[in-house]
């Protein structure tokens, strides 16, 4: 048991739809973001993120991606404003990236992918009791889509590089505390926000997308140190590197993403 699935021809996102059915849903993300296309919505406000008492716990190399996950019994580090009716408590990040110098991120912009894409994962803790049931329901998850172009160094992204040696492999975890992701945010919260769904199996359509129009600059260094990181546990003699991990664009089906009145 366990995931099969993966983004090689194989395994990879043009085959998930025989596993997972909905991969063909009406909602399904990630999209292509056209901005002269975007409908405005004067009524959204700005986005409010609370991450001031950030708990990290461990940084992690699940096979897919690598992720930072956060204890979420605290109330308090949450994003609300803009689309949400309540307030989302943070749960994880985690990354999309390419080959060198291939583009990675997951969304795109009038066709254009960046270099790479992060994901702040929130749930909706007053509506559903557990992260798990908010991953199925139509307004379950918030997730913070940040791009990474290529550019100079990001000063605050080499605690995470620094430590992915120690996650090579897949299934190795480690200690990683006291990391606030607020270092990770760009100057404008400006964004666009429509409704989607997880943009890897299960590919649940319980995602409110909100999207930063500015992306962050790191360096080619600093991304080639993701592409360290193994698809293979420690135990396999085969070492296969974990990059291009980004589902393409899906069909908007009728979907508006709205920007609030800039
Ligand atoms: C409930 O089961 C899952 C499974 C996978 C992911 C991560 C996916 S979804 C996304 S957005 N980007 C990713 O790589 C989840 O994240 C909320 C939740
Ligand atoms: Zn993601």
């Amino acid at each position: 048991t366990g995931d099969h699935w993966g983004y090689g021809i194989e395994d990879g996102p043009s085959v998930w739809h025989k596993t997972y059915p909905i991969a063909q849903g009406n909602r399904q993300s990630p999209i292509d973001i056209v901005p002269h296309q975007a409908s405005c919505d004067p009524s959204l406000g700005p986005i409010v993120l609370n991450y001031d008492h950030c708990t990290s716990m461990n940084i992690a190399n699940n096979g897919h991606s690598v992720i930072v996950e956060f204890d979420d019994t605290d109330d308090r580090v949450v994003i609300q404003g803009g689309p949400l009716d309540n307030p989302y408590k943070l749960k994880q990040f985690h990354f999309h990236w390419g080959g060198k110098g291939c583009h990675g991120s997951e969304h795109t912009v009038a066709g254009n992918s960046y270099a790479s894409e992060l994901h702040l994962v929130h749930w909706n803790a007053v509506k559903y009791g557990t992260f798990e049931e908010a991953a199925t329901a139509p307004d379950g998850l918030a997730v913070l889509g940040i791009f990474l172009e290529t550019g100079d160094d990001h000063r605050w992204l080499n605690m995470i590089t620094d430590a992915l040696y120690m996650v090579k492999f897949k299934g190795s975890v480690t200690d990683f505390e006291g990391f606030n992701p607020m270092c990770l945010l760009p100057s404008s919260l400006d964004y666009w926000t429509y409704l989607g769904s997880l943009t890897t199996p299960p590919l649940y359509e319980s995602v409110v997308w909100i999207i930063l129009r500015e992306p962050i600059m790191v360096s080619e260094k600093q991304l080639s140190k993701f592409r360290m990181l193994l698809l293979t546990e420690e135990e396999e003699d085969q070492r296969i590197h974990m990059e291009n991990n980004f589902r393409p664009p899906q069909p908007l089906n009728g979907r508006k993403f709205i920007l609030p009145e800039v």
